[in-house]
């Protein structure tokens, strides 16, 4: 790592990275209309009223109509049962006009996560969550796998930052979870990163964050990670979303912050994602990039797939 510390890092601009991702999603699909004559189609499936859920899906399905796909919602109530949720992931399996097919996360308690996530063909799981697609991206098979959003976005914003050579650096990536900690470490791996994997039964995290020249935080606590933990010079990476009260906005208001405290790592690190604005736009990006990535292989044009992390 060659970035010295100066008292203030970069800051990330997550918004405009995934706008320029964005644009190259469209020139993708413009592309493959051109030549098959066919939309990417991309279908959101809801089950339940979570509030920041139905923004998120909400979000995903304004962002595909801004991209010229086929755009479909399903939601569906609460009370769905597993049965009737398989099902209708079944008959979007079967639609030629449906490329990719993404389930909200959380599902509620009755029903069976993992069992969904299987249900979804690996073709088109655009969120990259099915075992076959973990497996491919285990097993560095790029040309085949969906790769998951958040963490290719923040891949993006790593290379973004430091170019796009990472061979070598120290990674620490904390938390494992299999929708971002895990797949982060699979990604940082392929670039040849040196990667620690923390969790909480790692003995003394300050210390091991320390070494990172890449520290990324995954782990679901705000603000956990404080300015002491970061190297200087480093790249920060915050993948957290957390909900704080924010007393100062006015009684009973909240703000979202991080798993990093940016006040204080912002001084030390060389560059950090800032949250909101940061992550959390690659994921939708990514989920576009992964819906016009899936039409052009079942479409039989691979080539016209924008593979960009
Ligand atoms: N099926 C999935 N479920 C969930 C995923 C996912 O990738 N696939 N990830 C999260 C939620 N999520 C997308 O679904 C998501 C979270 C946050 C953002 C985002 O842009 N955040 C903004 C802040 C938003 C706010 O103010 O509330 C930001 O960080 O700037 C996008 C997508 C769980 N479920």
């Amino acid at each position: 790592m060659e970035r010295e510390a100066n008292g203030t890092a970069d800051i990330i601009d997550g918004k405009a990275v995934a706008a320029g991702v964005i644009e190259r999603v469209k020139g993708a699909r413009n592309q493959l209309e051109a030549e098959t004559g066919v939309r990417p189609g991309l279908a959101v499936v809801l089950v339940g009223e979570d509030p920041a859920s139905r923004v998120y899906v909400r979000n995903k399905s304004l962002k595909a109509e801004e991209c010229g796909f086929h755009s479909e919602q399903h939601s569906l109530s609460v009370e769905t049962s597993e049965t009737d949720l398989l099902a209708l992931i079944q008959r979007l399996n079967a639609d030629p006009a449906v490329h990719g097919i993404l389930v909200q996360l959380p599902l509620p308690k009755h029903i069976d996560e993992k069992k969904v996530l299987l249900s979804v063909s690996p073709e088109k799981d655009v969120d990259g969550f099915h075992p076959i697609n973990v497996g491919r991206l285990s097993a560095g098979a790029r040309d085949e796998a969906l790769m998951p959003c958040t963490p290719a976005g923040s891949i993006i914003l790593m290379k973004h930052a430091l170019g796009p050579n990472l061979s070598g650096l120290d990674a620490v990536v904390i938390g494992r979870s299999n929708i971002v900690g895990k797949p982060v470490v699979q990604l940082l791996l392929q670039e040849n990163c040196t990667v620690t994997v923390a969790h909480r039964w790692t003995r003394d995290l300050p210390a091991i964050c320390r070494r990172a020249d890449i520290l990324v935080a995954a782990v679901g606590q705000a603000q956990m990670v404080k300015g002491d933990w970061v190297k200087p010079g480093s790249c920060v990476i915050d993948v957290g979303i957390n909900r704080i009260a924010a007393p100062e906005k006015g009684e009973g208001k909240t703000r979202i912050v991080g798993d990093v405290d940016f006040d204080g790592a912002v001084k030390v690190a060389g560059a950090i994602t800032p949250v909101p604005g940061g992550v959390g736009p690659m994921t939708i990006a990514l989920l576009m990039a992964n819906t016009v990535t899936a039409a052009a292989r079942l479409l039989g044009r691979p080539e016209l797939a924008p593979i960009i992390v």
